[in-house]
């Protein structure tokens, strides 16, 4: 058996915070996992090297299944962000190295490719309506067929996940949270419009997304749905917050928008009833903070029951080790729906070489053993960790309110 002789783990910042989880056997095999929780980072460094590392070393690495019940069941305290990104982080790596024993790409393990490639989705920021079609067809040019649209709302001084014209999408932007305001009356007016007018600039053979980010009532979105579906989108995520699965019966009573939802997510408890219930059409829990690829796939199993399909969570915030193991899922789970990709930083992919590749709107995860992505060390201690924060949003009146 391929004995756990060392597990560490290695924060570095190449330009945003990456953790990443370094697991070694005795016969010098290596597994890596990303433990990136985005504004909480070294919570999840602590959970592993002073609760979790002690509990792998002796294990025997195949054992995969066993040490996910192990460190989930065995903790007794389960689920949440902080516990589901650490068993991910060991249980990514163990796919790796599994991957790497066989001579085999994990996708191989995981029963082989459903297709050819995961079609995946581009971002598209702009301050304004125009500059966020500007971006989009050049997205489209690049032979993306899928792009998410976010812009700028008229009479707010900026909108999470709005980058400033030409600068790079980086939600964590300070080393303690920045504030917006927010406005739903001035969202809703805009979104529409938007829409509107890059079905009229792009026409129909692109599909178009949005992100709401939680932001509103069911009410509101069941209305945003409805205003939308002229434009047909692929679908709008996060329409409201899901600690109450029931809400989106609301929003389905109003409109057949199709749903994204479950970034945030990091259990199947959190996505029973929307699935089970048909309430979503698209379920966006990732590898990362969703248990690894071991519970991931116990999520996709139910959700193709439904004919929920997956979207997984791609941003930025996650590493090259998490977007190469959601390929690695998306070319092998029968219900794939789409992947978001936000291409990380030349800085980043220095620092974790990968064999994934991107070609004409799709991306493959490559042949190479395991996850094909690897760590330069050297590179990593370079760049020393640093603070920073997601922001949080205050309606006109100073609430604090969902973003
Ligand atoms: O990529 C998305 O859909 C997001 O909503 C990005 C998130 O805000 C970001 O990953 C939070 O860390
Ligand atoms: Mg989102």
């Amino acid at each position: 058996m391929p004995k756990i002789v060392s597990a560490r783990v290695i924060v570095t910042c190449p330009g945003r915070n990456f953790v990443t989880l370094k697991i070694e056997c005795d016969d010098g095999t290596t597994g890596l996992g990303d433990a990136t929780l985005n504004g909480r980072e070294l919570s999840v460094a602590s959970y592993l090297t002073d609760h979790v590392v002690p509990c792998l070393i002796g294990r025997d690495a195949h054992r995969i299944e066993d040490v996910w019940q192990y460190l989930y069941k065995g903790a007794y305290w389960r689920r949440g962000p902080v516990t589901m990104a650490a068993i991910a982080a060991v249980d990514t790596a163990l796919w790796d190295i599994k991957g790497k024993l066989a001579g085999l790409p994990v996708y191989q393990l995981l029963g082989g490719a459903a297709r050819d490639a995961c079609m995946v989705y581009a971002h598209a920021n702009g301050t304004t309506i125009e500059d966020t079609i500007e971006v989009a067809k050049a997205e489209q040019a690049k032979g993306y067929k899928a792009i998410r649209l976010q812009c700028g709302v008229p009479g707010l001084a900026s909108t999470y996940g709005v980058a400033k014209h030409g600068a790079r999408y980086e939600p964590a932007d300070a080393d303690l949270p920045s504030e917006s305001v927010w406005s739903t009356e001035k969202y809703l007016r805009v979104v529409p419009e938007l829409f509107k007018a890059a079905r009229e600039a792009m026409g129909w053979d692109v599909h178009l997304l949005h992100d709401i980010h939680h932001r509103l009532t069911p009410i509101e979105a069941g209305r945003l749905g409805k205003a939308l579906e002229p434009y047909n989108l692929f679908w709008i995520e996060d329409p409201t917050p899901a600690e109450n699965q029931e809400a989106f019966k609301l929003i389905r009573h109003h409109t057949t928008t199709p749903i994204a939802v479950g970034e945030v997510f990091n259990s199947i408890w959190d996505a029973k009833d929307l699935i089970q219930n048909q309430l979503i059409d698209y379920i966006r829990a990732t590898v990362v903070h969703a248990g690894g690829i071991t519970h991931l796939r116990r999520i996709a199993s139910l959700a193709d029951l439904y004919q929920v399909r997956t979207g997984c969570h791609g941003a930025t915030d996650l590493s090259p080790v998490a977007m190469a193991a959601a390929l690695h899922f998306g070319l092998s789970v029968p219900n794939f729906g789409v992947q978001e990709h936000m291409p990380h930083t030349d800085e980043t992919d220095a620092v974790f070489p990968h064999a994934y590749s991107f070609d004409d709107g799709m991306m493959h995860p490559g042949e190479a053993p395991g996850l094909g992505v690897d760590i330069d060390e050297d590179l990593a201690a370079t760049y020393d960790y640093k603070r920073a924060y997601l922001p949080v949003a205050r309606l006109e009146d100073g609430t604090l309110c969902n973003w």
